[in-house]
């Protein structure tokens, strides 16, 4: 059973006269790691907001876990470009917001969970910090947390490195690979970044028009547990390459 499953799912935006997402068909196999790459604007960020149901499709059925999203609640979690962590809360109130919108627990048991998820994310002893107090990859681990919190196996993550500086970046990068596999999530990654997509990913997902009808998907030839080392391996320069001449193809289209 597929762990996402788009079936025909057309959206248009009320302000504009054409559908940007044009009855897309794809399915996402549970665990793996999928990069969406597309230029600007294309409608990445769209198939995401119709995913967590921020949006609602015109036509079409969106499937998780082999069942439709509507009505569900929590069965993803999502993580948008900016890290959105509340400045008046403390690091620990923010991550604990999944669990305080699932109810069930007490303050004291909250507390416990997120200890343990800001451990797990290399954040011991942030509980009490304030958000102005982390730097700019410690927020997005925080962010991330809280997304892990939601107990979704599917998670959305919107350019969450995009603002980070490159050593940061890479080290990330590193950081997230390790998070999939420990955790065995299904990971979908929006990112602008064709080395990070080839780096991250078991395939990427590369829109190629819009509207967007299809998503071609293209394998990463290096297995995993990866390092760094493998974006200097020949098959993968030419991947970086390939890719960088497809979205290139849909800028001067
Ligand atoms: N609320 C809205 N109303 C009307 N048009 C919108 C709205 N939100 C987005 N759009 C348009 O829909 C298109 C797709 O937007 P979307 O955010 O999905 O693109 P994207 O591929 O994620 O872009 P980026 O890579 O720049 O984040 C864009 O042309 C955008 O201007």
């Amino acid at each position: 059973m597929s762990a996402l499953e788009f079936q025909s799912v057309s959206y248009q935006y009320p302000s504009e006269d054409f559908d940007i997402i044009d009855r897309l068909s794809f399915q996402v196999e549970p665990g793996s790691f999928h990069c969406i790459v597309g230029v600007s604007g294309c409608g990445k960020s769209t198939i995401f907001r119709m995913t967590n149901g921020l949006l609602a499709p015109k036509g079409g059925e969106i499937l998780v876990d082999g069942q439709p999203i509507g009505g569900r609640k929590r069965y993803c979690g999502y993580m948008p470009q900016k890290d959105l962590l509340f400045p008046w809360r403390t690091v620990g109130e923010n991550v604990a917001l999944p669990l305080e919108v699932a109810g069930g627990l007490s303050k004291g048991e909250r507390r416990k969970k997120v200890e343990a998820a800001l451990a797990d994310v290399g954040l011991e002893g942030c509980f009490d910090k304030m958000p102005h107090e982390l730097s700019g990859g410690m927020r997005q681990r925080a962010a991330f947390a809280r997304t892990m919190l939601t107990g979704s196996d599917l998670l959305l993550l919107d350019e969450p490195f995009s603002a980070l500086d490159f050593l940061t970046r890479i080290s990330m990068q590193e950081w997230l690979l390790d998070q999939w596999q420990r955790h065995k999530k299904t990971i979908l990654f929006i990112t602008h970044d064709v080395e990070e997509a080839v780096f991250l990913s078991s395939s990427v997902l590369v829109v190629e028009a819009t509207p967007i009808h299809a998503l071609t998907e293209i394998q990463v030839p290096a297995g995993f547990p990866r390092d760094r080392a493998c974006l200097a391996e020949p098959s993968m320069v030419e991947l970086k390459e390939r890719l960088i001449t497809l979205l290139r193809k849909q800028v001067t289209a």
